[in-house]
């Protein structure tokens, strides 16, 4: 693996769904790929030829570098090849993206159990993005106001009596409920049910007890910019859960961010407590700062304003350039400057920020694990 020299004369593939998952045709119809839908769909696929390939492998792969064998001049050298690197293939990942962008695809009914910050956030992403709100379904006694007021206008059933098993069902009521809840809701789904959790703590093993034997389920931990659309999800699936079903998850979670899918079930306790968790850490450090500049002498509310924008646009810098943030960090420190003044506080080996969070993460790890059942 190498630099990518040649990643922008990859072409682009054009894709249609096929009965195995998704054909992909090069734009000019010389070479076809099929690619089983799977965790992370075609990222290592596109480039072996003449072969159907599953999908679930490693997740997030985004610019990932592969040593392939592409032909070269096919029409005037049909023998040669040669090995090139290249950058995982961006057509192909648009493709999909778009194939299940809008969510029509989804067979069935979506029903949502609990729809408060997190579900109702979840819905407004689906319907948003294209999810007939007939084909969902929310079982909530008491939405807050603005999820009613969505769940009202677009006509989504709440609280329904009756109806055909979900073809997915979403969890998101608090973890201390579920044990009430669970069992009620069981009785909804059928064996063909494909099971989300977004409850903090609650595992597999309990989410499997609630519900029919051989029952599919994913737990995934997403975070509140879920609401703008710019959260992050981490979701591993258990071992009943088809590509298709995978697919479908990785729709429905997308629909608020970022996915990135985990084999390892225990590193979900532990995304909570970085992503999960996270945005309040940096909530809680725009209200530090906005505190400490009011106690240094500046009005209370410009104070305010300049540790809002502070964060929101360093997170944006951060976001929109993919610099790594220590260079974005030394970016602003000028040798010897006030920067360099704060910084020695900040990164202080063992008062500073990083032994802080390295806490602070540690316990909401266990926290979740406590959370468990
Ligand atoms: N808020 C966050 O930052 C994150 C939350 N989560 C998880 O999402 C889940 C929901 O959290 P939030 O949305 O923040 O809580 P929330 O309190 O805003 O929403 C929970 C909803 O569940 C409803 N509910 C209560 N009893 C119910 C029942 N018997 N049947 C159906 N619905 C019922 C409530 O009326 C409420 O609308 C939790 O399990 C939490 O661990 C996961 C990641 C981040
Ligand atoms: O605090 C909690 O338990 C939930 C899970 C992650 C964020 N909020």
């Amino acid at each position: 693996m190498g630099e990518a020299q040649d990643h922008d004369r990859v072409p682009l593939f054009s894709c249609k769904r096929s009965q195995i998952g998704l054909t992909a045709v090069r734009d000019d119809g010389v070479e076809k790929y099929n690619v089983i839908p799977g965790l992370d769909p075609g990222i290592h696929s596109p480039f072996l030829r003449h072969k159907s390939v599953d999908g679930r492998v490693k997740p997030g792969h985004d610019g990932v570098l592969l040593e392939v064998v592409l032909p070269i001049a096919k029409a005037a050298a049909p023998r040669h090849k040669a090995v090139r690197t290249v950058r995982i293939e961006r057509g192909l990942r648009l493709a999909w993206g778009t194939m299940m962008a809008t969510l029509s695809d989804i067979p069935g009914r979506v029903l949502l159990v609990g729809a408060g910050k997190m579900g109702g956030a979840m819905l407004e992403g689906w319907i948003g993005l294209g999810l007939d709100p007939a084909r969902a379904a929310v079982i909530d006694p008491g939405p807050p106001p603005e999820v009613a007021a969505l769940i009202e206008a677009r006509g989504v059933a709440l609280n329904p009596l009756n109806g055909s098993p979900p073809s997915v069902m979403l969890l998101a009521v608090k973890p201390q409920v579920a044990p009430d809840v669970l069992p009620r809701v069981a009785a909804l789904a059928n064996p063909d049910t494909l099971v989300v959790s977004v409850m903090a703590g609650r595992t597999i093993r309990f989410l499997e007890a609630a519900f029919p034997p051989g029952i599919s389920v994913v737990r995934a931990i997403p975070n509140t910019p879920a609401a703008i659309g710019r959260g992050v999800t981490v979701a591993v699936p258990n071992a009943a859960v088809t590509p298709e079903q995978m697919s479908i998850a990785d729709a429905l979670l997308r629909a608020t961010g970022g996915v990135e899918w985990v084999d390892d079930e225990a590193l979900i306790d532990v995304a909570t407590a970085v992503s999960g968790s996270g945005p309040a850490y940096v909530f809680l450090l725009a209200e530090a700062l906005a505190q400490a500049g009011a106690a240094a002498g500046l009005p209370a509310d410009m104070a305010d304003r300049l540790a809002r924008a502070t964060v929101a646009g360093a997170g944006e810098l951060m976001r929109q350039t993919g610099i790594d943030p220590a260079q974005l960090r030394k970016n602003v420190t000028s040798p010897k400057g006030t920067t360099a003044a704060a910084l020695e506080v900040l990164m202080d080996e063992t008062k500073g920020f990083g032994p802080l969070l390295t806490e602070a993460v540690a316990a909401a790890t266990r926290r979740s694990r406590e959370l468990a059942g």
